[in-house]
């Protein structure tokens, strides 16, 4: 493991190379490859243009209201290796409690958005597989931009300004440019994005605006 800071430039940013072996990134992979996907009309988020999976929490992407988020269970058991790691860090001040798998095919990408404040807690943690990209972060009030690469099996951590002030998203592209100037050829790419839910009772006493 490898951490790549990126503090310099907007707080609370970091990429944590070689996070799980390539034998977990396979392992992982084809796991979740196995087991069933929502989105492209199946499932409880059937709109979604791209395949996920949840687990921890089932949080619809329809209504960002905690009405429609149902608690799943603990995570799954191919997560307990990551999850040790990431307490073993302490890369987050709780255990994670929801985990998102989303997968993206050569041409997808996310659109720029900050995750729902209200609803998750301080650290958001994402772990790239099968495909590395680069994701953009954007200054919400002024703009300020910076395009972090995400190679494979790394993570990346995002708090304070990274998580609250700065917007992240996922072009479309097909290649992306490394700092060094070499161009990346992406594919598939699965990732695994770990977040800690709020407690319900606190997300109701808080309301339901602005989640
Ligand atoms: O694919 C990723 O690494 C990020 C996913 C993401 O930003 C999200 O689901 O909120
Ligand atoms: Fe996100």
């Amino acid at each position: 493991m490898h951490t790549v800071s990126y503090e310099d430039q907007i707080q609370g940013l970091c990429v944590i190379e070689d996070f799980c072996t390539p034998q977990e990134e396979e392992h992982l992979v084809s796991t979740v490859d196995k087991l069933d996907w929502t989105g492209l009309g199946v499932g409880p988020n059937p709109e979604m243009k791209r395949r996920t999976q949840q687990y921890g929490h089932l949080f619809s992407y329809r209504y960002r209201h905690v009405k429609v988020m149902q608690e799943l269970g603990p995570l799954p058991d191919f997560a307990t290796p990551l999850v040790a790691r990431i307490m073993e860090h302490n890369l987050m001040p709780n255990q994670p409690n929801h985990l998102l798998v989303n997968e993206y095919n050569l041409g997808q990408g996310i659109m720029p958005h900050t995750d729902a404040p209200k609803l998750f807690g301080p650290a958001i943690l994402s772990l790239s597989l099968a495909s590395p990209c680069t994701m953009k972060f954007t200054h919400a009030e002024n703009g300020h931009e910076i395009d972090v690469l995400l190679p494979r099996r790394s993570m990346v951590v995002m708090t304070s300004d990274a998580r609250y002030q700065y917007k992240h998203s996922i072009s479309k592209d097909h290649t992306d440019t490394a700092s060094s100037g070499v161009t990346v050829e992406r594919g598939k790419r699965i990732s695994f994005t770990f977040r800690g839910l709020h407690c319900i009772r606190e997300i109701e006493k808080r309301g339901n605006s602005e989640l």
